[in-house]
């Protein structure tokens, strides 16, 4: 997306055609830097560190952290040692897993004086593929955004709640929650989006707000505990969420509180949506309260917050008193029963087995 007049995706090669850069989404909203990874440490720190973060760009980041970690050696054994090295950086998002998978399997057909080359041409793929699949995410939410304002005959603002960051900075470009927001509003579509600031990591007051404002995007942030009030006096038309893993049953793994806000829209008639491109389907299961790994991170991103101060200098404090325990769940899983929909790259579905595969008739299970 666009960052003072520059086209950016949050992952990119580098000139010397090698290395690659990422966007550091630690330092947002109050410093733009990028930082280069030039290796397999690299690509792991970026990854388990939350410098980069969000499903579809774990994914890549990873596919490109192949690349970097291939420079001396293309053994299996070093596929083998690099692959579970980047798996174990963080266990929920699914993408992980998948491009990983996809990058072994091609590299390990290929002779291995073939893989470098073959592994940054597949890394680049998954790439683009990602943003062509979160732009179709766009205008099939556009869609769906757009009958909400007809509902409304096209009068006043569409108050959309989303929560976490499910937008550009969580993929390689577009966005997957928030990129039908981009599109509709500039369709002219009058869109008004509650951000969860989503504790503990903040990603929606510090990401989202940040790329809405960049956008034009009217947008409040708001505490994660208000949702269920706003969406009690009418404010919220529907929420709009992303997700780090759904199940092919539907259910959706997302950023903790997600499921607290389902519960709230579901009590107050509100639609629940939540966008996803198909390589966060986890296909090999259906129930995600059993089978779903949920990462808790560490206690201090719990104690502790990190902010710019009066006079401009970024400093972390401590929130808790010495010797307060804290727990860090980083996820939580929403049944499907609670998800109006699910919007992906070919259209908009049942949060269901049935509905993921009539989008999807190639992984149609074989009837027993
Ligand atoms: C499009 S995936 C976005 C998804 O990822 C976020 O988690 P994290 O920031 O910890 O990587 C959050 O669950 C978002 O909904």
């Amino acid at each position: 997306m666009n960052v003072e007049g520059k086209a950016y995706r949050t992952i990119w090669l580098a000139q010397d055609g090698k290395t690659v850069e990422i966007i550091d989404q630690t330092k947002l909203p109050h410093e733009f830097t990028t930082v280069r990874l030039s290796n397999l440490e690299d690509a792991a720190r970026a990854i388990r560190d939350m410098l980069v973060r969000g499903a579809p760009l774990i994914g890549a980041t990873a596919a490109y952290g192949v690349c970097v970690a291939l420079e001396d050696d293309a053994s299996d054994a070093r596929i083998a040692q690099v692959y579970e090295t980047l798996l174990s950086t963080r266990p929920t998002a699914v993408n992980l897993r998948w491009a990983l998978d996809d990058m072994r399997a091609r590299l390990l057909a290929l002779p291995r004086e073939q893989r470098q080359r073959a592994a940054y041409r597949r890394a680049a793929e998954i790439c683009d593929e990602d943003v062509e699949i979160c732009s179709s995410i766009g205008d099939h939410g556009r869609d769906l955004i757009s009958g909400l304002w007809e509902a409304k005959d096209r009068k006043g603002v569409i108050n959309l709640l989303t929560h976490c960051n499910a937008g550009w900075l969580a993929t390689v470009d577009w966005g997957t929650a928030i990129a039908p927001i981009y599109k509709a509003h500039d369709a002219g579509i009058p869109v008004h989006v509650w951000v969860d600031e989503t504790r503990p990591r903040n990603q929606g007051a510090s990401l989202t707000a940040w790329e809405l404002g960049r956008h034009g995007v009217p947008h409040t942030v708001i505490v994660d505990n208000v949702g269920g009030h706003l969406m009690q006096h009418g404010q919220v038309d529907a929420c709009i969420v992303g997700t780090d893993r759904t199940t092919a049953g539907g259910d959706v793994c997302n950023k903790i509180g997600t499921y607290l806000k389902a519960l709230a829209a579901d009590a107050n008639s509100v639609p629940f949506y939540v966008a996803l491109p198909s390589p966060t389907i986890d296909w090999t299961i259906e129930d995600g309260l059993r089978d779903i790994p949920i990462e808790q991170r560490d206690a201090s991103e719990v104690s502790h917050i990190t902010g710019r101060t009066d006079q401009g200098d970024v400093a972390t404090v401590k929130l808790t008193p010495d010797g307060s325990p804290a727990a860090n769940y980083a996820f939580d899983v929403t049944p499907a029963r609670y998800v109006t929909g699910l919007i992906t790259e070919r259209g908009v579905c049942a949060a269901s087995r049935d509905g993921l595969e009539a989008l999807f008739p190639e992984r149609k299970t074989l009837s027993a």
